[in-house]
Order: structure tokens, then C-alpha cells, then sequence
């Protein structure tokens, strides 16, 4: 059995690995922690886990990770880039579902959390966790960078296109739809009930800090220089993200080759579903699913292709992707623990 450690349990996220490691057959859960809520347990906070869960929380002093083959940071940035190089150095794999190891660039990264990067020398080491793009590289990693909600999105959907070289990589734009749940459980303004629901808005326009995550990762797939403008969301619903993304075709192509081209694409991503051309993938289609869907359309024929993507953002955007990088680091079935259907409606 894998020990498992999870740091950051009481989170949105952290309850989402809960969920899906209570029931994985390959897994013990070993340690999870909480600064404050130690000693309290798990099942006391999240009654889902009555029966599943028989551990309780642990401040993160007390906890001794060092015992456990893999730990998940679900942690805000900056959490784990403190404690990797220990654990590392113990043997131990590490998951973080933030963003300290993404960005290759530390400056870059600097500039977008605005925060210092304490560990600098991991960053070439780290993997990014995107298996359907990196499944090699991640079954042989010891520190994985789990992607970001809205880049799983916008790579999976832009990836066909970019390495067939059939668009412009320079406009690339991305409108993206994300529920409340992205935003974690901590307790701000905006998440609160009467600020969210019966309201929609979009927000970091100016600059998000997925736009150098995406464009980063994508500019490994094309020689063009990627350009993309991405516009994120929030919807009054708790999980779920819809992306719809728009690219200008620069080769004579038709409708069928790009289904093909997708389909052959994401033939062997048990968690990408291609649906048919024109359809209108939902977000509910995906709900609590490690799965992500996606669907193309070309508006009147013309060179604009869209590429609508949707994901459950605690699952395949998150916690999901985090068990689907530690199957394929230990060997395991990429697909073990992960192969619940969606809740409709
Ligand atoms: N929500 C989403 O859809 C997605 C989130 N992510 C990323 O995953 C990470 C977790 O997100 P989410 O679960 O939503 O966040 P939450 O705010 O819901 O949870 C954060 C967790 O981290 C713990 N924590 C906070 N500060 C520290 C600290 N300094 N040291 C140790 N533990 C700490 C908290 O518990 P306590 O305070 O008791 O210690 C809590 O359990 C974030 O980096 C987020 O950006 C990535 C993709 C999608
Ligand atoms: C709705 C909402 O607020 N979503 C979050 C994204 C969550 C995510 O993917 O997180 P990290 O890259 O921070 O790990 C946001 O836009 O900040």
C-alpha cells in the first residue's frame, strides 16, 4: 500500500483527495494535517467521510511525513516549496496542488504570486502534471507540479491545434467560466452567498497568473510565439469550469480532420472525451469525474475554430489530476481510484 500524506486536509481540495484516496485500493492514509483543527477528526469535519476516515487532523509540526511514500500539498503557494526539499531528501514524493513548482522561471514566478521563491534549485527537477501531455516524465518524477484549474483547460483544448500547426499562436483567446469552489474555502468577501450567487462577473482581466502557466506549457508544442489572452469568470455554481476557446486557422482544413485529429489525438486519455463535432459539453456532464470533455465548432464554416472544454475543477482541474499523477509515478494503472461517473443532474 502507498502511505499517503496530505497537507491542508480541511480545504475544498484536500477534502476532494479525501474523497477519492478514502476509496483507493492502492492507498493508506497516513497523515493529514491541519494548523487549526489538530486533533479533531476527520469525519467530525466532513461527515461524507463517517465510516471512511478514521484518522484525525494534525497541526503540520506534529505530523511526521517523512513516513509516508507521497505527500499532497493542498496548501495555499508557498506552502510547499518550505517543506519539499525535507521530504524530497527523505524519499519522499511530492504532489503540490499549488503553484510553487509551475513556472520554470523564478522571476516569473515571483512576479505573478509576489511572493519569494525559497527553493529555486527544484524547479528544474519538478514535472508538470499534466498527463495527457507529460505522461512519461510524471511516471518517473519524484516532485510534481499539479497543473492550475483553467490551464488544464486551455492546454488539452489548444494542444491539437497547436502541434498540428493549423492556427495563429499569437491569438489565442480564452473565455473561461469557473464555479465558487475554485476560489478554495477560506472565508473572503466574494465567496460569500449573497456576493456570489445570482451574479456573474469576470475578473483579473488585466492579468491572471494562469496566462504565463498556460502560455508557458504551450509554447513548448509550437516554434510560433504563443499569445494568449484569457479572461476568466466566476459562475454562481459550486464546482465546475467552462472554457470556450477561440483560435484562427491558418490551413485549409476541414470539419472531419479536425474531429480526427483530436479524436486520434486523445485516443489513449482515458480521462479527455472528444464528443462528437458541434456538440455543447456541460459542466454537470463532469461533475465530481476525473473526467474532462470537450467539443469543436467552426461558426458558418469560416477560419475561427472554437474548442469548448469543460472539467469538474476539484477533480480533473485538481485533486483528481493529483491521484492521476501519483498512479503513473508508482505504476499503477493511470485510471485507479479514478473511474467514478459524473453526478447528473
Ligand atoms: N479550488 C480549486 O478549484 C483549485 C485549487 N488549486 C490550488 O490548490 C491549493 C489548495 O486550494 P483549496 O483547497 O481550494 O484551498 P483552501 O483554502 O480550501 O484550503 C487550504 C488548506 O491549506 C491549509 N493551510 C493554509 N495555510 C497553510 C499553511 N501555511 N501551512 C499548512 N497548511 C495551510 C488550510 O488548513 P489550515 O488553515 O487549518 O491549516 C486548508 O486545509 C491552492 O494552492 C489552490 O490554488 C488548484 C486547482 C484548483
Ligand atoms: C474561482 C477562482 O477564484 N479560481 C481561482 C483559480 C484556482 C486554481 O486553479 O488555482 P491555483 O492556480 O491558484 O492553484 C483563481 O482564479 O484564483
Amino acid at each position: 500500500m502507498i502511505k499517503v500524506g496530505i497537507v491542508g486536509g480541511t480545504g475544498y481540495t484536500g477534502v476532494e483527495l479525501l474523497r477519492l484516496l478514502a476509496v483507493h485500493p492502492d492507498v493508506q492514509l497516513t497523515a493529514i494535517t491541519s494548523r487549526k483543527e489538530d486533533g479533531l477528526p476527520v469525519a467530525d469535519m466532513f461527515p461524507s467521510l463517517r465510516g471512511r476516515v478514521a484518522l484525525a487532523f494534525s497541526a503540520p509540526e506534529k505530523a511526521d511525513l517523512s513516513q509516508c511514500d507521497v505527500v499532497f500539498f493542498a496548501t495555499p503557494h508557498g506552502v510547499a516549496m518550505a517543506q519539499a526539499p525535507a521530504l524530497l531528501a527523505a524519499g519522499v514524493k511530492v504532489v503540490d496542488l499549488a503553484a510553487d513548482f509551475r513556472l520554470k522561471d523564478q522571476a516569473s514566478f515571483e512576479q505573478w504570486y509576489k511572493i519569494p521563491h525559497t527553493c529555486p534549485e527544484l524547479l528544474e527537477q519538478a514535472v508538470y502534471g499534466l498527463a495527457e501531455l507529460n505522461r512519461e516524465a510524471i511516471q518517473g518524477a519524484s516532485l510534481i507540479a499539479n497543473p492550475g484549474c483553467y490551464p488544464t483547460t486551455m492546454q488539452l483544448g489548444y494542444y491539437p491545434l497547436l502541434k498540428a500547426g493549423l492556427i495563429d499562436a499569437g491569438a489565442l483567446i480564452a473565455d473561461c467560466k469557473s464555479g465558487v469552489s475554485g476560489a478554495g474555502r477560506k472565508a473572503e468577501i466574494g465567496t460569500l452567498f449573497s456576493e456570489s450567487s445570482d451574479n456573474f462577473k469576470a475578473y483579473s482581466v488585466a492579468g491572471h497568473r494562469h496566462t504565463p502557466e498556460t502560455a508557458a506549457q504551450l509554447q513548448r508544442f509550437t516554434e510560433q510565439k504563443v499569445d494568449l489572452v484569457f479572461t476568466p469568470h466566476l459562475v454562481p455554481m459550486i464546482r465546475g469550469m467552462h472554457s470556450t476557446l477561440y483560435a484562427r486557422l491558418t490551413k485549409e482544413v476541414s470539419n472531419e480532420e479536425l474531429q480526427s485529429l483530436f479524436e486520434a489525438q486523445y485516443k489513449d486519455a482515458p480521462f479527455v472525451d472528444v464528443m462528437p463535432f458541434g456538440s455543447h459539453p456541460e459542466t454537470r456532464s463532469t461533475r465530481g469525474s476525473n473526467m474532462l470533455r470537450m467539443a469543436l465548432h467552426r461558426p458558418g464554416n469560416g477560419n475561427t475554430v472554437i474548442v469548448l472544454v469543460v472539467q469538474d475543477n476539484l477533480v480533473k482541474g485538481a485533486a483528481g489530476q493529483a491521484v492521476q499523477c501519483m498512479n503513473l509515478m508508482f505504476g499503477l494503472e493511470e485510471t485507479t481510484g479514478l473511474t467514478q461517473i459524473a453526478l447528473m443532474p
